[in-house]
């Protein structure tokens, strides 16, 4: 069906979106072409397997650039050899190796270990050029928001997407809503755009987003710069959202002119005639509208295990007493066990163990300027047990070293490491022990997410330098800097790499004017191709989904809100190259206990106890399951114990379209319907029986509980059919084509892509096609 996107006012998310419709279903869902695709060895050795058992090749490997940063160690790299002697963990070196023969085998552009330019997938991106304003951009993670910084709709994505996408170069996708957050007025001294966020998310809550992309917008978004910009859209997956958008500006152009992969001459003239197009019309509609004056936001911390737990620094840890509603009481009692903390204790007085500054949201140059410009001068406290740098990419280290920081972090004794994602998520060596409290400049403070019973507490960098430096939390504002006129360090540009940065920056061309700039691909434009029928049986798919219909099934009763995949399937089970032998991680931390050997022993946790052992659907109460990491393999860890439907009052949005690609099916229902009719039957493991055709939940008699639950059209197609989506996208390959040479012609400013980056260490492909366990074997 031609897509026709509206004729009034639009968004700045509509314009982006109708730009990339390449088409659309009856059903409603939409087929978008993807113009950067980045990859990283935890969500992609499943996605170039399916490539590979159905004999795919990677449709644009311009358009796709490829990373590690998870699984790697920080330690210097001075003496790096090889990935067999440096990677002393097994599965993290077996999933870097994994993709190093992916990328060979299939051609695709890389940033390994030996290269100058390797760093945090979301860092080398916008570094490169790579990420342009108004494209879409997707990478099998959750933090791709990142991107959005550049008033492009980026957005994370599953291992099977992946998958689809590096087959198809397109993605099926619903429209989401619109949201705007405007703040108004200028941010206070002080106030950076990581505590600016933290108190949106605290404010509207994890799932304050779901269903919507956000554009952040306002005076004060308008005054921050290009990295601030982009720990902002970072964390809007931390509210729910599908992703953050900023308007490209100046401010964008300034940053983006010059950069490796970035338009030159009259193309780059093009380009930003079109990138001025790109932002809400006057009178535009949203679905929701928020507005935030900058002047109430003061620094921020979280007290708890969720984003959403950030108070002003001013603030005390709270009191569960004041809480009536009980999710929500029982939520924070758990919080503040876990948390080991007090109701009512001053949050400045807390103590902290370790200082982590790095992460894709706070590991970019201006981080580090503004916590080296707090260290200067200064030792840490006494009682830090390890403080440590991360630049978020080799090029932030060189530039950084350049301008002398590493030297001040180093004489105030933190450790100054190699770029990647260290102990954000604690995947590589980098991580905290039981108990430890750690002031961090990452995202994500669910439990366990730095290490087995590790406390997070998420700041900004110059809170959480300030709080080495002072071996408790600070108000920033309060600290006193050692060396007063230093502390917004001058920066002299003397790296290597900015200079070529800026020497790469072209000769002026006539500018083009806004009207003469490329419109969306107009729709008509991809009139008449004929597509083949939808109902062509689609080959099974690659993830082995069989065709779902009714499911009668012992259900178990989940009382908790906000339970992130983190939580589904924590971080050390992420290094598999399998998307089986997951089930013992499900739950991992809510199931098993370490006993006095060092053994796990089983908790009374539900699915642990008959007959919920044998369970095959989850009926959870409360909103939000399965926020946070687009990991796949929660989905496959329930799966893995037999779950095969779950029913709770809302999901994380990646979460929820991982379900579907796998034939574990999500079902939304009214939280109060599920507290009334399905939860007492899950309470005494009783049966339930989901019936997907008629969208329908009976009890094990026959009597219906559920006589309607909504379903997108397209997904219950898919489900009830058991159908390949890659198999599906492949049936508009002419539609797809067409798009490209219409892409080609109207926005000429994108092509080449990655292939045009230099690389220290060119990658070759390999002539023979390599299957994983003769790779095994190899190793
Ligand atoms: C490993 C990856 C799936 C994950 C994500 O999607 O976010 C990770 O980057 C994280 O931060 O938890
Ligand atoms: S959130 Fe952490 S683990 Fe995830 S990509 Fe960013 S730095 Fe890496």
């Amino acid at each position: 069906m031609v897509y026709t996107p509206s004729k009034g006012p639009r968004t700045l998310y509509d314009k982006v979106f109708d730009a990339h419709v390449v088409h659309q279903d009856e059903n409603g869902s939409f087929l978008l072409y993807i113009d950067r695709h980045l990859v990283h060895e935890v969500t992609s050795p499943q996605a170039f397997e399916g490539l590979e058992n159905a004999g795919r090749k990677v449709r644009r490997v311009d358009c796709t650039l490829a990373t590690v940063d998870h699984n790697i160690p920080t330690e210097s790299r001075k003496n790096f050899k090889s990935l067999d002697t440096f990677i002393k963990q097994t599965d993290s070196r077996l999933q870097v190796k994994t993709l190093e023969n992916n990328v060979k085998q299939f051609g695709v552009p890389y940033f390994g270990m030996s290269e100058a330019r390797q760093g945090i997938v979301h860092t080398i991106g916008p570094e490169e050029g790579f990420t342009l304003p108004g494209t879409t951009v997707v990478c099998g993670d959750s933090h791709t928001s990142t991107h959005g910084a550049f008033g492009s709709l980026a957005f994370g994505i599953g291992t099977s997407e992946v998958e689809h996408v590096l087959a198809t170069q397109t993605i099926i996708q619903a429209k989401s809503k619109n949201m705007r957050i405007t703040v108004n007025g200028k941010l206070s001294p002080g106030i950076t755009s990581k505590d600016l966020i933290l108190y949106i998310i605290g404010l509207i809550g994890t799932a304050g987003g779901t269903g919507c992309v956000i554009e952040f917008a306002g005076e004060a978004i308008e005054a921050l710069s290009m990295e601030a910009r982009m720990s902002m859209c970072n964390m809007a997956i931390e509210a729910g959202a599908r992703a953050g958008m900023i308007k490209p500006d100046e401010t964008t152009f300034q940053y983006t002119k010059g950069r490796p992969l970035a338009p030159k001459g009259t193309e780059w003239e093009k380009a930003v005639a079109y990138w001025k197009t790109l932002k809400t019309d006057e009178g535009a509609k949203f679905d929701h509208e928020i507005n935030i004056e900058a002047v109430d936001v003061i620094p921020t911390i979280t007290w708890g295990t969720s984003p959403q737990d950030a108070l002003p620094i001013t603030g005390s840890v709270p009191d569960p007493k004041n809480v009536t509603e009980p999710i929500k009481k029982s939520g924070m009692e758990r919080a503040l066990a876990y948390m080991g903390l007090e109701p009512n204790t001053p949050l400045k007085s807390i103590k902290v163990d370790k200082v982590f500054i790095g992460s894709c949201t706070n590991g970019r140059i201006e981080d580090l300027r503004s916590a080296a410009a707090v260290v200067r001068g200064q030792k840490l406290a006494s009682n830090i047990k390890l403080a440590m740098v991360v630049p978020g990419s080799g090029l932030v280290k060189k530039q950084a070293e350049a301008e002398g920081l590493d030297k001040i972090f180093q004489e105030a004794g933190f450790e100054w490491r190699e770029a990647g994602c260290s102990m954000c998520l604690g995947m590589n060596p980098d991580i905290l022990d039981a108990y430890e409290r750690c002031a961090s400049t990452s995202n994500r403070n669910f439990e366990g997410r730095q290490g087995a019973l590790s406390r997070t507490h998420l700041m900004s960098p110059a809170m959480a330098a300030a709080a080495g430096i002072a071996g408790h939390f600070v108000d920033i504002r309060e600290f006193e800097y050692k060396d007063q006129d230093q502390s917004s360090p001058k920066v002299e540009v003397t790296s290597e790499d900015e200079k070529e940065l800026e020497s790469a920056a072209y000769d002026h061309a006539e500018p083009v004017q806004p009207e003469d700039a490329p419109q969306d691909i107009a729709n008509d434009e991809l009139k008449d191709i004929p597509v083949k029928s939808d109902d062509t049986p689609a080959k099974p798919s690659s993830s082995g989904m069989k065709p779902f219909l009714t499911l009668e099934g012992i259900s178990a009763p989940l009382d908790k809100a906000n339970v992130d995949t983190d939580a589904i399937i924590p971080k050390q089970f992420l290094k598999t190259i399998k998307r089986t032998g997951l089930k013992k991680g499900l739950f991992y931390e809510w199931r098993f206990r370490k006993d006095d050997q060092g053994k796990d022993q089983e908790t009374d946790f539900v699915l642990n106890v008959e007959p919920w052992r044998e369970a095959e659907i989850l009926v959870v109460t409360g909103d939000n399951f399965g926020c946070g990491s687009s990991r796949e393999h929660a989905p496959w860890a329930l799966k893995d114990f037999g779950i095969k439907s779950i029913i709770a009052p809302s999901y994380g949005d990646i979460f929820y379209n991982n379900s579907f690609k796998n034939g574990l099916l999500p079902i939304r229902l009214d939280q109060q319907i599920i507290i009334d009719k399905l939860i007492p039957i899950a309470n005494k493991g009783g049966k339930l029986c989901v019936d997907l055709p008629n969208q329908k939940i009976l009890d094990s008699d026959g009597n219906v509980l559920v006589d309607h639950f909504e379903i997108e059209p397209f997904r219950k197609h898919c489900l009830v059919n058991g159908l390949d989506d890659i198999g599906i996208t492949l049936q508009k390959e002419e539609y797809i084509s067409r798009y490209e040479a219409l892409r080609r012609e109207k926005y000429s400013f994108l092509e080449g892509g990655s292939k045009l980056l230099k690389f220290d260490n060119v990658p070759k492909r390999k002539a023979v096609t390599t299957t994983f366990d003769k790779v095994h074997q190899d190793w």
